[in-house]
């Protein structure tokens, strides 16, 4: 299963994803591309694969990427290879991407994906946490910002969606919806089985 969290930068999606991660290590996560430059602390490989920009069009243009977008005038995508690897093992994965990576990640497998969307308290509170992250540049939040009501008005292309206010409280409800989403009938392998042992 695709579990793919959406929402506009700032909102808390990265630390929902590492959140539900961290307490269940089996939950994978691509590492995806970007041709933004690092953060500090930042390393290339395990928070992004850092890119130039032609690097990044060979892949997309290659197929190398399962889906990517253009994000605040940067290449963002996700290796097809880890993805296609892990759901053949059986393996559910966290994507925390854009509202354009959702919609080509639920094309390529419409089976496959839940979807979660993560709005924040308010736009004032969204810009207070921005700043707070202490990660990017004014002009940058400032571009963040600006895309945020166009990413929100995407709200309604999810299967779920969560206020983030209280992070316990939205983690936990994160949570609820990757479960729920393991126990679709379709979903759980070897209940025919079982259910013969019933002799129903
Ligand atoms: N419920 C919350 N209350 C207060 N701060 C929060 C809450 N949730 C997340 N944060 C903080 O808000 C900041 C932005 O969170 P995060 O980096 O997870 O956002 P994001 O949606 O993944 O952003 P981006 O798309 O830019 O990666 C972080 O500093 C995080 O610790
Ligand atoms: N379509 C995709 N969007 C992605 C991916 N990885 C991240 N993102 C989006 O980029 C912004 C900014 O991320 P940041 O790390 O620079 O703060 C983030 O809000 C995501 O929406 C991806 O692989 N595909």
């Amino acid at each position: 299963m695709c579990f793919v969290i959406s929402a506009p930068s700032g909102a808390g999606k990265s630390t929902i994803a590492n959140a539900l991660r961290a307490s269940e290590p089996q939950l994978q996560h691509s590492v995806s591309v970007t041709t933004r430059q690092p953060r500090p602390g930042e390393k290339d490989g395990v928070h992004y694969h850092f890119r130039t920009m032609e690097q990044f069009e060979y892949m997309a243009s290659s197929g190398e990427l399962l889906e990517w977008a253009t994000v605040f005038g940067r290449g963002y995508g996700t290796p097809r290879a880890p993805v296609e690897a892990a759901l053949e093992a059986g393996h559910d994965m966290v994507f925390d991407i854009d509202w354009q990576g959702h919609q080509q990640i639920r094309a390529a497998l419409p089976d496959d994906v839940v979807s979660l969307f993560v709005l924040p308290p308010s736009l004032a509170e969204l810009e207070r946490r921005l700043h707070s992250r202490a990660s990017d540049h004014i002009e940058e939040i400032a571009r963040r910002m600006a895309a945020a009501r166009d990413e929100i008005s995407h709200w309604h292309e999810f299967d779920h969606v969560v206020v983030n206010k209280d992070l316990d409280r939205a983690i936990f409800e994160a949570r609820a919806v990757l479960t729920s989403g393991r126990l679709k009938t379709r979903r759980q392998t070897g209940l025919a089985e079982f259910i013969a042992t019933f002799g129903a």
